[in-house]
């Protein structure tokens, strides 16, 4: 789903106006509907309070018009309207419907000390995608207030006072909502970490704007959710042969490191593929055979660190770097690869340890296959590509990096982005904060290599790898927890990923 900037979003709004052949009023309505639904899946409405503060634009029009259908839901509703001699239109029609209906709403200007109905729902409508300049501070005691208040807080579409695409400063009063209902599609600045005080979490809410004109817009961002899950269903042919799902070499490991390269090859067969070998240090070689029976293994000159590469003629793709240690050894065997092999065949993914070695020595770049696959978390990235100001600048920096080197990049967090060489870049929207745990990387490097090996390319082999990862990750939360997920968990719930993503 494409992430859209304000402007956008308005067209789109105004073309969905058209091709439905309906009133923006129409629309203001199903967002409200929208929340109405949402909050009834959640609780029973009619046994609960709320307290709606509006602000004079399209979104304290859609506060207004959720406080009427929560009055008809026969909830105790509290409606205020901030104070001012200009409205949208929508506000207007909205403000006019209560008062047809005799339900009451309040002003409230700067100075007002607002009556929050104790144990209400705070529902923050006052500034939603239009807000264009920072919230003035006269606005400051009224953002405080719901800030202090010890209420539930859902914002609308997006916590007043945060920008959609903009980074904003520190002192500007901005709504810390709990969750954020966001209509459609998710606003960019619910996705970066800078502003995760105010955003908690999001949900998105259909409200059935035009998708194609959504499509139509030109946006390098997009967020890959559930929705777009079932394209990615492969259906293994009969008659087919273990060949046909890739044979995969993982290179990695060290003295005391093998584990990494173990969980990435177990991650490959998991995630489908064919074959995969493992070549690894001489100290590898039991621990593998015991380990991981269903692998080969090859194994280096030294038992300690790989310091020769093997030869790559039969794999199709090639993990590099799980825990294979940075010694000026295996580096020079890592140069020695990419510069006497012709790789344009073959589909590389670098790891950990792999993606240290390139920083080290950027003219290595230059020598990997297009599409080669790099999965850096924040440190790994920061080595490779220079440090960033902020989220929104790291975004421009990956994308100028990938398209100058034709690379795909995973970087890892919270929220993954993965990038495209051709700089489009997609937000994860699985996963949790139990995958902050040993390996789990790893796990992600071995589920993007069993993809990449099948029937998916380098693109979708990283955005649904990444995806899948992250869902394990939640199926594995259900069953255990977030505390306890370890790397191993992550790899034996993917079967049941797979299971409840495809039946
Ligand atoms: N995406 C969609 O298709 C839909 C959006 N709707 C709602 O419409 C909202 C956008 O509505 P609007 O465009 O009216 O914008 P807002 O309701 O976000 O408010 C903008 C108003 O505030 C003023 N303003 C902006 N920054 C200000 C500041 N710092 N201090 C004081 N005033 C400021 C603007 O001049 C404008 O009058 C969305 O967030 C959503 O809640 C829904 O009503 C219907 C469907
Ligand atoms: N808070 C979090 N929420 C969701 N996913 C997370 C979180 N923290 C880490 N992850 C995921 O876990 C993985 C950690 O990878 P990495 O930092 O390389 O760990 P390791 O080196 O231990 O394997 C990444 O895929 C990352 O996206
Ligand atoms: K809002």
């Amino acid at each position: 789903m494409k992430i859209l900037s304000p402007e956008q979003l308005k067209r789109v709004e105004t073309q969905t106006i058209t091709i439905q052949d309906i009133e923006l009023i129409n629309l203001m309505e199903r967002a409200a509907n929208a929340i109405l639904n949402w909050l009834k899946s959640k609780i029973d409405v009619s046994k609960n309070s709320f307290t709606i503060i509006c602000g004079v634009g399209n979104n304290g029009g859609d506060g207004l018009a959720l406080g009427r259908l929560l009055w008809e839901e026969k909830a105790n509703v509290k409606i205020y309207l901030q104070k001012n001699n200009s409205y949208s239109l929508d506000n207007l029609t909205n403000q006019k419907r209560l008062k047809d209906l005799k339900i009451p709403f309040e002003y409230y200007d700067e100075t007002t000390k607002l009556e929050i109905i104790p144990n209400s729902i705070l529902i923050d409508a006052i500034f939603g995608y239009g807000l264009n300049r920072p919230i003035g501070d006269e606005w400051k005691p009224i953002i405080d207030q719901i800030n202090q208040s010890p209420n539930t807080v859902i914002s609308v579409d997006v916590p007043s006072g945060l920008f959609c695409d903009q980074l904003n400063s520190e002192k500007d009063p901005i709504v810390e909502s709990e969750v954020t209902l966001t209509f459609q599609t998710p606003k960019l600045s619910l996705l970066i970490p800078e502003n995760q005080q105010y955003v908690n979490e999001f949900e998105i809410l259909d409200i059935s704007l035009d998708l194609e004109s959504i499509e139509k817009e030109d946006s390098q961002l997009g967020y890959f959710s559930m929705n777009y899950v079932p394209q990615f269903y492969f259906k293994r042919p009969k008659f087919s042969h273990k060949y046909d799902y890739g044979n995969v070499l993982v290179i990695g490991g060290s003295y005391g490191k093998i584990g990494a390269s173990l969980l990435a090859a177990k991650a490959v067969f998991k995630s489908g593929a064919g074959l995969v070998t493992m070549y690894v240090p001489k100290c590898g070689y039991s621990v593998i055979q015991t380990a991981l029976p269903e692998a080969m293994v090859q194994t280096d000159f030294s038992d300690e660190m790989i310091t020769k590469f093997p030869n790559v003629e039969r794999y199709d793709t090639i993990v590099i770097g799980p825990g294979m240690g940075t010694d000026e050894k295996t580096y020079r065997a890592f140069e020695e690869f990419l510069s006497e092999n012709d790789l344009s065949d073959k589909k590389l993914i670098i790891d950990a340890d792999g993606i240290n070695l390139l920083s080290n020595h950027p003219n290595l770049l230059e020598k990997l296959p297009k599409e080669t696959i790099l999965t850096p978390h924040d440190k790994e990235l920061e080595r490779l590509i220079g440090s960033w100001e902020n989220s929104y600048d790291k975004i421009e920096k990956i994308q100028s990096f990938v398209q100058s080197h034709e690379l795909v990049i995973v970087a890892k967090g919270f929220i993954t982005q993965t990038f495209l060489a051709n700089g489009e870049a997609y937000f994860n929207s699985s996963g949790n904060p139990g995958m902050a745990t040993a390996g789990s990387g790893d796990v992600l490097a071995g589920i993007i290599a069993g993809l990449y090996a099948k029937q998916y390319n380098a693109s979708e082999a990283a955005i649904f790898g990444v995806f899948l990862h992250g869902f394990s990750g939640d199926v594995a939360s259900q069953q255990l927890g977030e505390e306890s997920i370890m790397a191993t968990d992550l790899i034996n719930y993917i079967p049941v990923a797979f299971k409840t993503l495809f039946g």
